[in-house]
């Protein structure tokens, strides 16, 4: 093990969209160096199962859960004000929720663009908010840690509302680090390559047509998808006391992917309107078998 085993003991961590994927994982690595973490989703029973999981695996109960829609301010301020009740301050959140699908964006209607963007920009600024004010009126010090993408660099096409509302988040990012920095409140992202998930695949990469670039191993030039333990361990740094001075940082983590051209969806361009169909016909009936489990 890189870290010691309790290198984060005493830190209190919220994880957006921490039941699945990339999420799940960080809940995992920052359990197992000693954290406290809570989860949030929007599906009850995929929070329970995954904080039971992680609690077998450490053998205590670190990780906590509650089911919050991160594009309702008040539902998030109440929950945060939950974890700050009944469990004390938190120290550290990660903006990990996101929505996505690849669509053409000429086909795109207002609310399938709201449906992302409120997620990924609205979501992260009322969680920021309702932790970071919290931060400053109990005059305590907290690290904030987004989940981005490397196309707030490149941009990326098929996938035009993510690229916005992930580029807003980095905007905040830089400018909060600025703003906060007297308050001892450190505000940085990681961009991460890719670490093929269940349900981002489902949604970026659900029929064989739509096998390009962005998801495709052998075009990263490291020659291999990310493991969720390394991004575990930048996000595990960047949470600890240890490297107080990064703030206002996007950090890649890629296998130096999107310098190497071919990471975004460009190659969906060749793409028939059949095609698209099938891929949009694909998608949704992901979304529909996990909006089926959603209770909030
Ligand atoms: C340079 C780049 C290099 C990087 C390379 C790395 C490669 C990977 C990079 C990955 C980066 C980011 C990944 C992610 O963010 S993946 C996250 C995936 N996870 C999720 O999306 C979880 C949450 N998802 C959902 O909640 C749903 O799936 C959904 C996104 C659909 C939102 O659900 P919601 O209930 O809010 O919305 P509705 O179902 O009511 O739909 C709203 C409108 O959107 C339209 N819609 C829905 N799906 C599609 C689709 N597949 N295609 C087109 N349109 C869609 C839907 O019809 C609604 O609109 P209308 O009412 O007008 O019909
Ligand atoms: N996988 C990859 O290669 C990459 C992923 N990323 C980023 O990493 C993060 C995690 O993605 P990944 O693990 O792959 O995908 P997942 O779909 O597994 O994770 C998204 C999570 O967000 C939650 N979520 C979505 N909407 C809401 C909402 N309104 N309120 C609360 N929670 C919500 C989902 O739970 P529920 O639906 O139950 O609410 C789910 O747990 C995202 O920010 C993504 O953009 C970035 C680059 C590459």
């Amino acid at each position: 093990m890189l870290f010691d085993k309790q290198c984060l003991a005493g830190k209190r961590v919220l994880i957006t969209g921490g039941g699945t994927g990339i999420g799940k994982g960080l809940a995992r690595h920052l359990a197992a160096h000693g954290a406290e973490v809570h989860i949030w989703g929007r599906r009850a029973q995929v929070l329970e199962d995954a904080a039971a999981e992680i609690n077998a695996e450490v053998d205590a109960q670190r990780v906590h859960w509650q089911a919050v829609d991160i594009r309702k301010a008040e539902a998030v301020d109440a929950a945060v004000g939950e974890i700050w009740e009944k469990y004390g301050p938190l120290t550290g959140l990660i903006n990990n929720a996101a929505a996505n699908f690849i669509a053409p964006t000429k086909d795109l209607s207002p609310r399938g663009f709201e449906a992302i963007t409120s997620t990924v920009m609205n979501g992260a600024f009322f969680t920021t908010h309702a932790v970071g004010r919290r931060w400053i009126a109990n005059g305590l010090k907290g690290s904030i840690v987004s989940t981005l993408v490397t196309w707030i660099w490149t941009g990326s096409p098929f996938v035009v509302p993510s690229a916005m509302a992930k580029a807003a988040v980095n905007a905040m990012t830089m400018s909060l680090a600025v703003e906060w920095a007297k308050y001892g409140i450190r505000v940085n992202a990681v961009a991460p390559g890719p670490f093929p998930t269940d349900y981002a695949w489902k949604m970026l990469n659900p029929t064989d047509d739509s096998s390009v670039g962005a998801t495709q191993a052998d075009e990263v030039p490291a020659g291999r998808f990310g493991e969720i333990s390394e991004l575990g361990n930048l996000v595990l740094l960047l949470q600890s006391d240890g490297c107080d001075y990064i703030t206002g940082e996007t950090i890649a983590i890629d296998g130096a992917h999107h310098l190497a051209a071919p990471s975004t969806f460009a190659g969906l361009n060749k793409l028939s309107d059949e095609q698209w169909a099938h891929i949009k016909e694909q998608a949704k009936a992901a979304s529909e078998q996990s909006k089926a489990q959603r209770t909030v």
